[in-house]
């Protein structure tokens, strides 16, 4: 959980972009500290994966600046961005197929310093490298084969190594885009373990979510989109019970009728 005074590592200022006559992002701002997690929730197509989005680099904002501890990235390209220090995972986990479980996680290490692969090929750094993993796997909840191909893992356990990648690459701030998403409970429990870890860790986390209980449980502060509008913000108890949000989810009206 967020220490008081914690460190902001992330913060979006403004951030706008417009598809066609669609305005996905519109003016949204929001910060994320060291040790928080911060829930990103709305209903379908209100614009979340579009702000993750836009705070990776894949998207260029029209308008606005997102900071990463304190620099300013808007302009920054998403691969420069990764080695900052924001780590991300998607909705479809993205590993390199034909490829084994211990290479797909070797691409993740030590971005910032982009010689932990090199290094790990070499054999200096293994031992500190699975030590790391193995303790990861713990929370993560299952054993590893290194040598089998990451196509042989079911999909709620590549979901769950994605997060283990994304940890490996030690980053400041980590973008979680719906890791519960065909989970079943046991496996959604260890996502919320590789969760804690990374707030343990003093990452900061931007988490989308559609499972309430896990946004509910986790989450320290929750920011609410509708129609790329920053609608709501607040604790899970603010939130779950703010008439807007609920209006959102429940009542959506269409564009035309703003
Ligand atoms: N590259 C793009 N080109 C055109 N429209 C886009 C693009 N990316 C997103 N959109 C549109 O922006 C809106 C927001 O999409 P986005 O995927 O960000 O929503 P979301 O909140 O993540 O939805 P979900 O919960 O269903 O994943 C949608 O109307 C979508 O069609």
């Amino acid at each position: 959980m967020k220490a008081k005074n914690a460190q902001e590592l992330l913060r979006a200022e403004e951030l706008t972009i417009t598809f066609g006559g669609l305005t996905a992002a519109d003016h949204v701002s929001f910060h994320v500290a060291s040790g928080e997690i911060m829930g990103l929730i709305g209903p379908n197509g209100a614009g979340k994966t579009t702000l993750l989005n836009l705070i990776s680099g894949i998207y260029q904002c029209d308008s606005g600046k997102v900071y990463l501890d304190g620099r300013d990235v808007t302009k920054v390209p998403s691969h420069n961005r990764a080695r900052m220090g924001l780590g991300r995972t998607f909705q479809t986990p993205r590993f390199l197929h034909r490829s084994s479980i211990r290479d797909n996680l070797m691409l993740g290490t030590d971005l910032g310093s982009q010689i932990g692969f090199f290094k790990s090929f070499m054999g200096k750094q293994n031992l500190e490298f699975e030590q790391e993993v193995e303790e990861l796997m713990e929370y993560a909840g299952f054993a590893i084969d290194w040598h089998s191909d990451i196509n042989a893992l079911p999909f709620g356990q590549r979901k769950r190594l994605e997060i283990v990648r994304s940890l490996l690459a030690h980053p400041k701030v980590l973008l979680v885009d719906e890791p519960a998403a065909g989970l079943n409970t046991k496996e959604l429990q260890y996502a919320e373990n590789l969760l804690r870890y990374a707030v343990s860790k003093g990452i900061g986390v931007v988490l989308i979510e559609h499972q309430m209980d896990l946004v509910m449980n986790v989450c320290d502060r929750i920011i609410v989109l509708n129609f790329g509008k920053l609608i709501a913000e607040g604790t899970p108890k603010e939130i779950a019970s703010n008439p807007a949000v609920i209006e959102a989810y429940l009542g959506r009206k269409s564009h035309a009728q703003n």
